[in-house]
């Protein structure tokens, strides 16, 4: 299936918006607004179809990084071809699948390659299936990249916990979260400051010491570049004036879109090979070396993963707060106590809610990640 999913998703759009009531930025918005929520809700509902399981946590799979999901047990493999809407992944050393399994006994979906801007997808499109995953119930997310290590003492196979981002897309306009908005999947207004969870970044350089590794575990910031090019020495030299420690074409736009939606992020880079920064240096940089040393270190990045996911499974490190910024009078639900008897009765299943309203699980999990219902301890 070449682009079908794809030419489809967005044939879909363009009818809806058609039948909307079309308001001035829509209509003469050069750029794409992104599928609408019901088709968002659709993917998710053929995904859980698929699995009994319904994992809060996610894992997405960088370059060559793939075999972090082979280590998820009694799994249920999903082409993203076979998911409507979902668009193919082109690369090599992504090889387009979605994973929900156990990983040491946690539930736990992984994405085994991501989708990127230099594929020819708009951001959205890129960013979308972290969307997705919030709708199956995901409310805590690993997001694993290769990158190029510009800071000069990082080496590579190093591993970098990211701690910040530059989003020079965002910075001059191209955003996953430009357009129409919905604020159901977020607040459109939202903070970055606390973007990069310091809690789980203190539990990584903490298993990183247990595992004998941290002279090899780095923190810093990361920038996603467009590619599919890497970088000249001269744009390099200007990334490091800017404080980038490590540069890549991912991750930033899947960041955005996951604290939008009030997950919880850890987010690291291997790096799979030093940039060049130098006009009298004969290292070029190429995707060969890059999946070369992800598969070098893919046993420590397996256990690295694991030991994290263990913990962020943990009850204590799995309480999600919603991020600030809903905006006002945006919706008529009614802000409500329920205690947490009511609480647990209706994340068991579909069954009718407390006062005002009816909700199911899913409805009760974002009602209450967006702040609309508070748990109460009575
Ligand atoms: O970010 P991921 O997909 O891990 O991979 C990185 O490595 C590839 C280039 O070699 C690019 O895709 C870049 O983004
Ligand atoms: N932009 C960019 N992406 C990468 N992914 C892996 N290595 C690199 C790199 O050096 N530059």
């Amino acid at each position: 299936m070449s682009n079908h999913a794809l030419e489809n998703g967005v044939a879909n759009i363009k009818k809806e918006e058609e039948l909307s009531d079309m308001r001035h930025g829509e209509k003469f918005s050069f750029l794409s607004s992104g599928y609408s929520f019901e088709i968002i809700e659709q993917m998710s509902n053929y995904i859980r179809e698929k699995s009994q399981l319904r994992p809060r946590i996610a894992v997405i799979c960088g370059s060559g990084l793939g075999s972090l999901a082979d280590i998820i047990l009694d799994s249920t493999v999903i082409s993203y071809e076979e998911i409507p809407h979902f668009p193919p992944s082109t690369v090599p050393g992504h090889a387009g699948e979605l994973v929900i399994g156990l990983l040491d006994g946690i539930p736990v979906i992984a994405m085994k390659g991501r989708l990127h801007l230099y594929e020819g997808y708009p951001l959205w499109l890129c960013s979308m299936p972290v969307r997705v995953m919030k709708l199956l119930g995901v409310r805590q997310i690993v997001i694993t990249c290769a990158a190029g290590g510009l800071n000069p003492s990082y080496k590579t196979g190093d591993i970098m916990i990211i701690k910040d981002h530059v989003n020079l897309q965002g910075l001059i306009g191209n955003s996953p979260l430009v357009g129409k908005h919905d604020e159901r999947f977020g607040p459109r207004f939202f903070p970055m400051n606390k973007t990069y969870d310091s809690h789980y970044r203190e539990i990584a350089k903490r298993i990183a010491t247990d595992m004998g590794i941290s002279d090899s575990v780095r923190e810093g910031v990361h920038v996603m570049v467009g590619g599919p090019n890497y970088e000249t020495i001269a744009e390099l030299q200007f990334l490091r004036l800017m404080g980038i420690d490590s540069v890549g074409m991912s991750t930033v736009h899947e960041v955005l879109v996951a604290r939008q939606c009030s997950m919880r992020v850890f987010a690291f880079c291997l790096i799979t090979n030093e940039c060049v920064t130098e006009y009298d240096c004969n290292l070029e940089a190429n995707h060969e070396e890059v999946l070369q040393t992800a598969e070098q270190r893919q046993e420590t990045l397996k256990l690295f993963v694991t030991k994290i996911v263990a913990e962020m499974a943990k009850p204590e490190n799995s309480i999600v707060q919603p991020i600030p910024g809903r905006t006002p009078g945006r919706t008529n639900i009614v802000k409500h106590q329920i205690n947490a008897g009511e609480l647990r009765a209706l994340r068991k299943g579909r069954i009718a809610s407390t006062k005002p309203t009816v909700a199911t699980e899913q409805e009760v999990n974002n009602m209450l990640d967006l702040g609309i219902i508070e748990p109460s301890s009575g």
